[in-house]
């Protein structure tokens, strides 16, 4: 693997049968669950890390959920270098297992670490945005025109950034972003709401994968510069939004992708064309899969018992 090469894969943009059914318009899912690393954290984390190296780095440290995690750990080691990975108590086992396979040494710290600290995951710096926005390279080669709408869940805001990032250099800035988060981890739509930033108190939505307290405040003045339609979900539209999704494409996400996709399962795409707040389009509505690997069979079913799914 040469050292300048980016490490994420051009991801399927499936045409979805299922989702295009339940949303009553063209859907087609761009499968960032596909990468390497289980998630798009590759783009941004994986193309930042190489800078870093290329600028003498020799040992990565990151903070994380567990998916940017694991792409700074692959990252570390296709490069060679050693990887310190900091996880939140109750990270999934697996999670915990990837890591250790990938070489990296596992820290597990108490709270949810602040992201933003010292960690490539810190969503202020303008190389994980740069990473994100080949997304959307992809997405004007696969379609050639621009899709009615982009729909994507929101953290911090890196990968909204990316989005933003790559669809003004693709020409395609007009193109509406449904930024989605579910209650608890809405820190976007938060600050939305204030026309300021927003410090959440805790995050108490199961979908942890979302859960950064303060938005970045790039992601703020995107949302109210450019056509970004900040929505929320509850986590039990985020979940069923998980089971949905197996049970039509055979893929199983994190709920912070639930998010996302909860924008076809639980009517939001057609309220927003009823609104107006949508243009009715023949193009298709493409919803970024970003995958996660925070998610099994048993924790899913333990999810959907406790919010009464099962
Ligand atoms: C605590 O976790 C923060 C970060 N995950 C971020 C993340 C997001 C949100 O992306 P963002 O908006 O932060 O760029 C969405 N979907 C998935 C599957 C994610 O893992 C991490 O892995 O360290």
């Amino acid at each position: 693997h040469g050292k300048t090469e980016p490490f994420h894969v051009a991801t399927p943009l499936l045409e979805s049968w299922a989702l295009s059914q339940v949303a009553g318009t063209a859907v087609f899912l761009k499968c960032e669950n596909m990468q390497p690393v289980g998630s798009f954290k590759i783009r941004g984390i994986g193309h930042f890390c190489q800078e870093m190296v290329k600028k003498g780095c020799r040992h990565l440290v990151c903070s994380s959920g567990g998916n940017a995690g694991i792409a700074a750990a692959y990252v570390a080691r296709k490069l060679g270098i050693p990887a310190t990975i900091v996880l939140p108590e109750g990270t999934s086992p697996q999670v915990v297992r990837r890591l250790e396979g990938e070489g990296a040494e596992v820290q597990l710290a108490g709270k949810p670490p602040e992201l933003r600290t010292h960690s490539p995951a810190s969503f202020s710096h303008p190389l994980p945005r740069e990473g994100n926005a080949s997304l959307v390279r992809e997405l004007k080669a696969a379609l050639g025109t621009p899709p009615a709408a982009l729909v994507l869940a929101v953290g911090g805001g890196g990968l909204l950034l990316g989005v933003v990032t790559g669809l003004v250099e693709v020409g395609w800035q007009h193109v509406p972003i449904i930024a989605m988060e579910t209650r608890g981890a809405h820190c976007l739509n938060a600050a939305t709401k204030a026309g300021k930033l927003v410090t959440l108190p805790d995050i108490t939505s199961v979908a942890k994968s979302l859960g950064a307290k303060t938005v970045a405040a790039r992601a703020l003045e995107c949302a109210l510069e450019c056509e970004i339609l900040s929505e929320v979900v509850e986590d039990a539209e985020a979940v069923y939004a998980v089971q949905q999704f197996l049970d039509d494409e055979r893929m199983l996400v994190e709920p912070a992708c639930g998010a996302a996709l909860a924008a076809v399962y639980s009517g939001l795409l057609g309220r927003l064309r009823a609104e107006g707040r949508l243009r009715p389009a023949p193009a298709p509505v493409v919803v970024i899969v970003c995958g996660g690997n925070n998610i099994n069979s048993r924790e899913l079913q333990a999810l959907r018992t406790q919010l009464g799914q099962s």
